[in-house]
């Protein structure tokens, strides 16, 4: 796509490092001529193949994959009213199907509950049809007012995971959401992403849910991105969709249900996370490139070189390993700065003295140079993927742990807020919350907080003195 060019910004001035990585990795074109709408370049979308098939087979283990309509008739839409009043600002409608204005105007789904939940109203007959576990990964739309960021923000959410979940108790969708919980917790540690769970307060959750559980990730920056959601919506949907069904007794119950969802933020906290001032840095998992051959070519024996460079491509794709030889004819450290950029965790060098030595250079995306025997190629490579797969995880909880603060006061709280998460005593009230947040320019992220840098120790509320329990508090994008 692009020429290589010079090297990032430092990565202090983090936006500017992520519109710049955005581009230089070819991650995605922002030239598109509508806000909030961006275009995946074919390694951004690779990486997203990569993230995504990670994603489906935790979800496939027990969900089915489906596909629901986009557009929601405005009757359906406007049914639940907290639901609307979350998203009426936010929703975009179509009204003419070409010059014609139509009767009903449609909305297109900014999540899909309401283009959902009247058919699983007609799929709901029995206790015996239940439990319901759908996933669909789609586009959804949402017409923010707020700063749009490609990955963090858009217009047009490309990557949209949503689950809905039919279950014949509240008891039932609780343990769902705990399972979903679970479930996103190990998907962002297949991508080593360190993340912090928590409770949403009251005034933060999904419009329509009784409780909302999320995912965050301490950004570079400080600031906290929330890349996933788990919503117990309790049977507010089901009553207003009439999803019930007959109970062993022969008595109309009605249903209740979950939600959870990630998107492209999945990406952005990949990216941002692990990397640096030479660009990506990507888990082996997801990596479209995980080794890079770049054959140190000798004229004279350059026939020799490429040759053994093709043999050494077939038996790591054969090991199943995705693999690139560089033939370019560019020096071998411009092919090195341009498989960095990409993020391969893994490049092999391969010259004359490597031949006659029967070895290769594994050299990691860290710079970690291991001399491998050439007739314990496979094994050796594994293990340096494998050890790769670990540092990486190691590095990024180190840097989130340093990102943590366990702070007494209001003003240690606002000095904490300014370079991470402050973990504070909140007695759980709104107005002391609001004064938080107020004063010292902070979102109350949550409490019930589940990290293993965070203690859930008793204590008095920062503002109040009453009883407290930890809380989170940070700015967010
Ligand atoms: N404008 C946006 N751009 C990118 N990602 C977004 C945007 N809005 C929300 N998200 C992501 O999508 C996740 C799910 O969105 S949500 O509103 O919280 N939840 C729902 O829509 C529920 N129906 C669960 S599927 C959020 O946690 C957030 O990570
Ligand atoms: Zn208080």
């Amino acid at each position: 796509m692009q020429e290589d060019k010079g090297a990032l910004p430092p990565k202090e001035t983090f936006s500017e490092w992520y519109n710049d990585i955005l581009w230089q990795a070819e991650i995605m074109d922002v030239r598109y001529p509508v806000k909030g709408v961006y275009v995946w370049f074919p390694h951004g979308f690779a990486v997203r193949k990569a993230t995504y098939a990670i994603l489906r087979e935790l979800l496939d283990k027990d969900h089915d994959e489906t596909l629901f309509p986009l557009l929601i008739p405005e009757n359906e839409f406007m049914k639940e009213a907290e639901h609307i009043k979350g998203f009426e600002e936010e929703v975009y409608w179509v009204t003419h199907g070409g010059t014609s204005e139509l009767d009903v105007p449609l909305a297109l789904r900014p999540t899909s509950e309401t283009a959902i939940y009247p058919m699983y109203a007609l799929w709901v007959r029995s206790h015996a049809d239940l439990p319901i576990k759908l996933y669909q990964i789609v586009n959804t739309f949402r017409y923010e007012t707020k700063h749009t960021r490609p990955l963090i923000r858009l217009r047009e959410i490309t990557s949209f995971k949503e689950a809905h979940t039919v279950h014949a108790t509240w008891k039932d969708a609780e343990s769902q959401v705990n399972d979903a919980v679970t479930l996103y917790r190990t998907f962002y540690d297949r991508l080593c992403v360190p993340v912090i769970i928590s409770r949403r307060p009251e005034w933060d959750k999904f419009p329509g849910a009784d409780y909302t559980i999320a995912t965050d990730v301490i950004m570079p920056d400080g600031k906290t991105l929330q890349a996933g959601t788990v919503h117990h919506l309790g049977d507010h949907f089901s009553r207003t969709f009439d999803i019930t069904y007959e109970d062993a007794q022969g008595e109309q119950q009605l249903a209740y249900q979950t939600c959870y969802g990630i998107s492209e933020r999945c990406i952005a906290a990949l990216i941002s996370t692990h990397g640096d001032d030479k660009g990506l840095v990507l888990p082996p998992a997801v990596a479209p490139v995980q080794i890079a051959i770049v054959p140190i070519i000798i004229k004279k024996r350059e026939e020799e070189i490429r040759a053994e460079a093709e043999k050494l491509e077939t038996e790591l794709k054969d090991a199943g390993f995705r693999v690139k030889t560089d033939f370019r004819s560019i020096r071998p450290g411009a092919k090195y700065y341009h498989w960095e950029m990409r993020g391969v965790p893994l490049r092999i060098e391969i010259g004359p003295r490597d031949i006659d030595n029967g070895v290769v250079m594994a050299v990691t995306r860290f710079g970690e140079k291991n001399t491998v025997s050439r007739d314990s190629l496979i094994p050796g490579i594994q293990t340096i993927m494998n050890t790769f797969t670990e540092e990486l995880k190691e590095r990024a909880e180190q840097k989130a742990q340093e990102k943590i603060f366990s702070v007494s006061s209001l003003e240690e709280a606002r000095e904490a807020a300014g370079k991470g998460v402050a973990v504070i005593q909140w007695c759980g009230c709104e107005e002391c919350a609001k004064t938080i947040e107020t004063e010292i320019d902070v979102s109350v992220l949550g409490t019930d907080v589940q990290s293993k840098y965070i203690a859930d120790t008793a204590g008095t509320c920062i503002i109040c003195g009453k009883p407290s329990r930890p809380a989170i508090i940070a700015r967010t994008y």
